[in-house]
């Protein structure tokens, strides 16, 4: 219990020096005053301890760390520890992330490990002694980095499915690399002046007294795999592939750009008729000024056109007569929530600032309102336009937005975090949304403001992506809006948004998903804003990814696998170049891959508790 994880602290603090104040003491609350410590959500056990770089220095008793045994995340990286690696907290049953890179630990290399490890980090110490065969039974490790210590010894037959980053170099290793492993690149064993065998070209030369490389963790991007092949997901995409994917992709774009203007064409020529239905309404003049739309009431002739399929039947005198409360006022204009004299509920958007004329405005309502026919889109109901006034009519989403379903409420007690289930679902739904945005309106339709609070959920809690098409009717949004946290670096410094940089931003959400930060910092004036992307990276960089994930997501288990690879896919989306981004298809794909289909169905029916998300409020 918490207590006995208390006392287990409190030995570990008196026999280590630290430099770091940790404010570690037995009257205050540990799971909230304690530097470095973080609990279950229940906070009832400790379960991570951070504290890299901490200037501790001395050796780790036995009976102390090792006895916290609900502990997951270990990172005591950067400090100056010595003396044995205790092999106590290596076994602690619980333990999942180990990070004790850049000590001074000695002694041999223990054998008894925790077998739900996914990162062992022992690199830059001085461990002795010969690689244990034992690390064979971690089926579940993903990286495995012994780099600059003084391991001897032949490697032994290693198989371990789930290895993604191995590092075996500068230590006294020697023989042959076993052929499981020979597909991992030859920095992972260079440095070792006795072994031999292919990736290495021949037995490797010590590279003392040349100085070794510098500490680079691993090579530029350190969760990509080093070798594809290591992972059965990933294929690889040689140029050929590329060639002909260009070749083919030209030629969808071409044909779906015919088709638009083909379309357009036909529209204008019939216009008012076929998807439009017009609803006439004087205005009400004599009714008492609506709360909002007062553009409205002077343009009679204007009419309020609901799309086919809409089966609401109110007019826009009923929409003004509404009472209306306002969501919120967002970049495009103010959102309000109007419920109607006969009970239904719609939101309406009264656009500001919108740069293009009447008949555009109407032709790409058009065009909108089909894109919006699609699971993963929230559908468009209606609009209005006059001179003074545009309106947006669609359905209301009583489950609320993404942004708050993840973000509101999060130190509340009854709070009901989000499950990893449910967000791969929304992930991936609203990837296909955006997708299917990208490939229905032709290569300039583009969503150009893909962030949380613009994905609205379902009941039955699925994504569905709202907004659409309103970028191309407004201006640009001023740089310190709340959507600057997921702007594509270009987007920022060129002003203009591209299919490309709505992959850069569904790569924010997808890091907000999984870090649980948001891109902006509540609460406040929306004037702080994290870079998401960069802080992942530099956390990344230093320490993989266990310090990256959402604490609420640490009390499931089995699930570090598939937030790798979301990961992976997010850094993908977030990558600085757009050319090297992938697109919303192969993105969906991506997601698909995480999951198998059979998985998801036998996964959803879990998800129910998660569809009882009416009670949202405001972080
Ligand atoms: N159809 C809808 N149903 C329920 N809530 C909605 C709907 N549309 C928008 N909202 C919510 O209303 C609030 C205001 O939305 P609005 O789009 O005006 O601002 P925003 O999303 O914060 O910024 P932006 O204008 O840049 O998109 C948001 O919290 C949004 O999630």
């Amino acid at each position: 219990d918490l207590n006995s994880d208390r006392e287990a602290l409190l030995d570990f603090a008196a026999s280590i020096f630290h430099t770091t104040k940790l404010n570690w003491n037995a009257e205050t609350p540990v799971c909230s005053s304690w530097i470095g410590i973080t609990c279950n959500l229940n906070k009832s056990r400790v379960i991570a301890i951070h504290l890299p770089g901490s200037g501790l220095f001395g050796s780790i008793p036995a009976n102390s760390i090792g006895k916290l045994d609900a502990l997951r995340v270990l990172s005591l990286r950067s400090n100056l520890l010595n003396g044995n690696l205790p092999s106590d907290i290596l076994s602690i049953p619980s333990l999942q992330f180990l990070y004790l890179q850049h000590n001074n630990f000695t002694g041999a290399f223990p054998s008894f490990f925790s077998h739900k490890l996914v990162v062992l980090d022992i690199s830059f110490n001085n461990i002795s002694g010969n690689i244990p065969t034992t690390i064979q039974n971690l089926t579940r490790l993903a990286l495995l980095n012994l780099q600059h210590n003084s391991i001897s010894g032949a490697i032994p037959k290693l198989y371990l499915p789930r290895l993604k980053l191995l590092n075996f170099s500068y230590n006294k290793l020697n023989g042959s690399i076993p052929s499981s492993l020979q597909k991992y690149p030859s920095s992972s064993f260079v440095g070792n002046s006795h072994l031999c065998g292919p990736p290495l070209n021949h037995c490797s030369i010590a590279s003392s007294p040349t100085p070794s490389p510098s500490p680079t963790y691993f090579p530029s991007s350190p969760i990509v795999p080093q070798n594809h092949n290591a992972s059965p997901n990933r294929k690889i995409l040689g140029p050929y592939f590329f060639i002909v994917l260009a070749i083919g992709g030209a030629a969808v774009l071409f044909f779906f750009v015919v088709v638009f203007f083909l379309c357009c064409f036909k529209k204008t020529k019939t216009h008012g008729s076929g998807m439009l239905k017009g609803k006439a309404s004087t205005g009400g003049k004599n009714e008492k000024p609506p709360d909002f739309g007062s553009g409205v009431q002077e343009a009679e002739k204007n009419k309020l056109f609901f799309f086919q399929g809409c089966s609401y039947t109110f007019d826009l005198e009923d929409l003004l007569r509404a009472s209306a409360e306002i969501l919120g006022k967002g970049s495009n204009g103010t959102t309000y929530k109007a419920v109607l004299e006969e009970g239904n509920t719609v939101v309406v958007k009264r656009l500001k600032e919108v740069i293009v004329g009447k008949k555009d405005f109407e032709q790409h309502m058009e065009v909108v309102a089909r894109i919006g026919q699609h699971p993963n889109v929230v559908p468009l109901r209606a609009y209005y336009y006059s001179k003074d006034e545009k309106l947006i009519v669609y359905n209301y989403m009583p489950a609320g937005s993404l942004f708050l379903r993840l973000h509101g409420n999060r130190d509340a007690a009854g709070r009901n975090p989000l499950n990893w289930d449910s967000r791969v679902k929304l992930c991936l739904g609203t990837a296909k949304g955006i997708a299917h945005i990208h490939s229905e309106g032709g290569a300039k339709c583009i969503h150009g403001n893909i962030k949380s609070s613009n994905v609205l959920l379902t009941q039955d809690l699925e994504a569905s992506v709202s907004d659409v098409g309103l970028a191309p009717l407004m201006n640009f949004p001023a740089s310190m809006s709340r959507t600057i946290g997921y702007r594509a670096p270009e987007a920022i410094d060129t002003r203009k948004i591209t299919q490309k940089s709505d992959v850069y931003s569904f790569g924010v959400l997808l890091l907000e998903m999984l870090t649980g930060k948001t891109p902006l910092r509540y609460p406040g004036q929306y004037d702080e804003v994290i870079d998401l992307p960069r802080w992942v990276r530099s956390v990344v960089r230093e320490e993989w990814t266990a310090e990256v994930f959402d604490v609420e997501l640490m009390r499931e288990q089995q699930i570090e696998e598939e937030m790798v690879q979301m990961l992976q896919i997010a850094l993908a989306c977030v990558s600085k170049l757009p050319d090297s981004r992938p697109n919303m298809d192969e993105v969906v794909r991506m997601i698909e891959e995480i999951r198998q289909p059979a998985d998801f169905k036998t996964r959803t029916s879990s998800d129910q508790s998660e569809s009882n998300v009416s009670n949202v409020q405001t972080p």
